[in-house]
């Protein structure tokens, strides 16, 4: 699958979230972080701000929930109009029927697994799911350092996936950036978020043009 950069908003100006999304015509989704200071020591946004920012772009949603309850607002993302909603298997208590809401009400259903998280418990879900994000920082803010540790399991997970037909996407999340993704890219991961690496720079059309470039130059 060709390569799909997807901007995390969490570096952008809130102040100016469309403005922000109107900045990154190159992208392929918008990457909306949800934090509720329960699942993650963060606070970001939530509901109004992903129903005011449908309106405000028509770049897909991609919803990364990291919260305590994925359970009960998961389907509610899907309803505001988010084009993927993915939650974490951490937090899930019903991760199957979440997914399934999550897919009746149209959009990709998105399984999250944190660094220490094993990809390998996961693979019966894979019928369930459209997108697995490997964290590859601990998630609760933008702007870490890329865990080195987390590239053997972006294997296993391609691995995983080509052996269920290919169909999931495998997005990687954290420390994102032009030496990094084409790491990541070699490893299997064919779904980009990056926040710093696009809002922190001072074209962020330029900055993602260079990522995508990067990552087919790793796997060309
Ligand atoms: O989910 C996240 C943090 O929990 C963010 O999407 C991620 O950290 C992006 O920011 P950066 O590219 O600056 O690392
Ligand atoms: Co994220």
């Amino acid at each position: 699958m060709a390569v799909q950069i997807s901007p995390s908003i969490l570096a952008a100006d809130f102040a100016r979230l469309a403005d922000e999304a109107a900045a990154v015509p190159n992208a392929d989704w918008l990457h909306v972080d949800v934090m509720d200071y329960h699942f993650v020591p963060n606070l970001t946004l939530g509901l109004p701000v992903v129903e005011a920012l449908r309106k405000a772009t028509d770049k897909p949603l991609d919803c990364h929930l990291m919260i305590a309850d994925p359970d009960r607002w998961a389907p509610r993302y899907a309803e505001a109009g988010a084009g993927s909603v993915t939650i974490h298997a951490e937090a899930a208590k019903a991760p199957i029927r979440t997914l399934r809401e999550i897919r009746a009400l149209g959009a990709r259903a998105g399984l999250a697994l944190n660094p220490a998280t094993p990809v390998e418990p996961y693979e019966d879900l894979l019928e369930e799911v459209d997108m697995l994000l490997l964290m590859t920082v601990e998630p609760g803010f933008g702007g870490q350092k890329f865990l080195e540790m987390v590239l053997p399991k972006v294997r296993r997970a391609r691995e995983m996936v080509s052996r269920h037909g290919g169909r999931v996407w495998l997005q990687v999340d954290g420390g994102i950036d032009e030496d990094t993704i084409g790491r990541c890219a070699e490893a299997g991961a064919d779904v980009f978020v990056a926040g710093s690496a696009v809002y922190g720079a001072s074209d962020p059309v330029e900055a993602i043009d260079k990522l995508r470039a990067a990552a087919d130059r790793a796997i060309s």
